[in-house]
């Protein structure tokens, strides 16, 4: 693994100690590499004595799968010297978008190219019929996992678009995130005084960078190009995302049970997925430490408007959870294995 003196690579390593097929190879950092992984996670007991190695192409070629945890732009460049047959999973966003033009516009930098996406219960379009994403996971050596905020956007939203019932114009997301979510480095915006009993929006007017990849799966499914406003927001916690997501009906003739049960439809057999009883609604703290996404979705009856929200760990679910369980797939493992569906509460 690479990146595992990091928020996201600790995550994967802490799944990956309760996985019962996968055994924890090199580990490997930058900067920090001759430290030990303890210095870095000290909740990692049993890997506390390892030492972190450099990043290289020939040490991560050894392996039969390579979690690369980096930032961005970083993998496209190391995983193009791994060899076809070692699969990859790439936490960051490097491979997620179809649209080159939108990569760059973002992201500034030369599109890399696709991988499968690595969200195994989004719905998506393939030859003009919906599937879920695992299809491609299956079996697939390179995997994207899609960044945390479109994770729990698209998860809230898809079933209204795969069932049509929604108008894939003036889609409005706000989401809160964890700070855990920028990563490990240090940021004068995330020092202690500055995020303790305060929220902030940032990213603000369409220019957060995971605008294009929620619209990419949003897109694939009205089957028309999506228009999305999305707002994220710094919250005063470690971990979490709380994703609340609207878009306007296509027709004001559809019921709330229409609306619910496209969305039980989706999601009724999916073990991560949590559709909530009516009247319940998703908490962060429900899912921290966990795999699960939890969804609830309401009509709006006032505006036509549905409302569709998601809870997601962004390091379990949002990042190391999907790596996890886009890798099984990939192996041919049981998708759910070492995964946690539990959270940690209160
Ligand atoms: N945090 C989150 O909630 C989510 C993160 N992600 C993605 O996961 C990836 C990692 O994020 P996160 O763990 O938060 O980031 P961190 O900043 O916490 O960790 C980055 C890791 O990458 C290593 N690294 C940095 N540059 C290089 C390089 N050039 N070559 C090899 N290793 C390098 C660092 O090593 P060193 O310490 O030695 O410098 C460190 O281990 C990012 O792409 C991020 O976007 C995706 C979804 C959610
Ligand atoms: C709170 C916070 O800063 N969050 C990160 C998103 C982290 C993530 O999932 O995204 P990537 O994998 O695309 O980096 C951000 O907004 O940049």
């Amino acid at each position: 693994m690479a990146g595992a003196s990091g928020y996201a690579g600790g995550e994967i390593l802490r799944l990956l100690l309760a996985h019962p097929d996968l055994e924890i190879g090199a580990l490997c950092a930058a900067s920090n590499a001759g430290t030990t992984l303890g210095e870095h996670h000290p909740h990692l007991v049993p890997l506390a004595d390892r030492r972190l190695e450099p990043a290289t192409p020939e040490l991560l070629a050894r392996h039969d799968v390579v979690f690369l945890a980096l930032p961005h732009g970083a993998s496209a460049a190391l995983a193009a010297e791994l060899p076809d047959e070692v699969v990859v999973v790439d936490c960051g966003a490097d491979f997620r978008l179809r649209d080159g033009a939108a990569w760059e516009e973002f992201y500034g930098s030369p599109h890399a190219g696709t991988w499968p996406y690595g969200l195994p219960e989004l719905p998506t379009v393939v030859d003009g019929e919906v599937v879920k994403s695992r299809a491609a996971l299956e079996g697939s050596r390179r995997v994207a996992v899609p960044g945390c905020y479109p994770t729990a956007a698209s998860i809230a939203l898809a079933p209204g678009f795969a069932a049509g019932l929604l108008d894939p114009q003036d889609v409005v997301v706000v989401a809160a995130s964890g700070t855990s979510g920028a990563g490990k480095s240090l940021k004068p915006h995330l020092l202690g005084a500055e995020v303790m009993g305060s929220m902030t929006p940032y990213g603000v007017g369409g220019s957060h960078r995971h605008t294009p990849e929620i619209e990419q799966n949003l897109a694939a499914l009205a089957g028309a190009p999506t228009t999305l406003s999305f707002t994220p927001t710094l919250a005063p916690m470690a971990r979490g995302i709380l994703a609340t997501c609207t878009a306007r009906l296509a027709s004001p003739d559809t019921t709330d049970e229409q609306v619910r049960a496209a969305w039980d439809e989706v999601y009724r057999d999916e073990p991560f997925v949590h559709l909530l009883p009516a009247g319940r609604l998703p908490r962060t703290a429900d899912v921290i430490g966990s795999n699960s996404i939890h969804v609830q979705v309401v009509v709006d009856r006032r505006v036509g408007r549905v409302v569709a929200m998601a809870a997601i760990d962004n390091l379990c679910k949002g990042t190391a959870g999907a790596a996890v369980q886009s890798a099984n797939l990939a192996l041919g493992l049981p998708e759910t294995t070492g995964l946690p569906v539990v959270g940690v509460a209160p």
